[in-house]
């Protein structure tokens, strides 16, 4: 079961976390889903998850929710949570009028007023039966249901799959509203990077149930430089070699500075410059491809 956090400030503290899942008879092999996965969020904070597909995000976020447990180490969370799964519930003949009325029930404490305002933000028609919403309206629907019930910690899997890509800047800002309202915390996975700056301040990076990065974004991207310059087989500074780019004359790499290195200009001829986001995610799951 997962634990309550005891150290103020804190929202989400995982320490060592594994999980694996048995494959079906005859062999039997087990799927490392969760491997020694470690990270403390602050209260407050917006975190984006992020991985190829089956690097383990779902399982981390569902064992966060408390409706998985991890076979090893610790999860605490600090206060309610809130989960939108993946695969949105969907009570077909339920109108979004009455999924808040179950919410109302279910849930210790209920805020009808803020779950009505989102739905009638994003124009959810109200009294349709949930089967014959569109795959974004019954997002909007399960995420009135998760801000009803007034979660200090909001856990979303996938939820702008389903959304077109203005209503997902505006279901961002409006969650960050709310962030900053309520001072709620949330991890959400998602594979739109581009979308992600200015919304998430932390990033998980999962690799293979594996966290390869975890922290705040603006100290992990000036933890990373791109350094381009004349054609070579190593960069012109210290660290990890995240990608390396050869064109016939020119050669470019992303690399992970040694920690704590505060980036210096570099010699002439070559260049750099800090990295944003999206290369940074895409040069790291590609790394992965690259070792298979
Ligand atoms: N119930 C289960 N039984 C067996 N294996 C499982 C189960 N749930 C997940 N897995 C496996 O655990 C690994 C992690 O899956 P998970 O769904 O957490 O990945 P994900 O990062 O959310 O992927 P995606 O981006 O495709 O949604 C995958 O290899 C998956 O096949």
């Amino acid at each position: 079961m997962t634990a309550v956090v005891d150290r103020p400030g804190t929202a989400i503290s995982v320490d060592r976390l594994a999980k694996s899942f048995r494959g079906p008879l005859p062999r039997r092999g087990v799927n490392e889903a969760l491997r020694s996965c470690s990270f403390d969020l602050p209260v407050g904070k917006v975190a984006a998850l992020v991985g190829a597909n089956g690097a383990g995000k779902t399982t981390l976020l569902t064992v966060l929710a408390g409706l998985l447990a991890g076979d090893d180490g610790k999860v605490a969370v600090a206060g309610r949570t809130a989960f939108v799964a993946q695969e949105k519930p969907v009570y077909r003949h339920l109108t979004a009028l009455d999924m808040l009325g179950v919410g109302a029930r279910l849930n210790l404490v209920w805020d009808q007023d803020k779950a009505r305002r989102w739905l009638d933000r994003f124009r959810v028609p109200l009294d349709r039966p949930s089967g014959r919403l569109s795959g974004g309206q019954r997002t909007q629907v399960a995420f009135a249901v998760a801000l009803g019930s007034r979660p200090d910690v909001l856990l979303l899997d996938e939820p702008l799959a389903e959304l077109d890509p203005l209503v997902r800047r505006e279901v961002m800002a409006d969650l960050l509203v709310e962030v900053q309202e309520s001072g709620m915390t949330v991890v959400l996975s998602t594979h739109v990077v581009g979308e992600l700056s200015g919304v998430a301040d932390h990033l998980l990076l999962l690799d293979d149930g594996r966290l390869v990065l975890a922290g705040e974004l603006d100290d992990l991207l000036a933890g990373h430089v791109r350094c381009t310059g004349p054609r070579a087989e190593v960069p012109p500074v210290a660290g990890t070699v995240i990608e390396a780019k050869h064109q016939e004359r020119q050669s470019s790499f992303l690399v992970e500075l040694p920690a704590g290195e505060v980036p210096r200009g570099i010699a002439e001829p070559w260049t750099s410059r800090p990295v944003n986001v999206e290369e940074l995610v895409l040069a790291r799951l590609a790394r992965r491809g690259e070792r298979g």
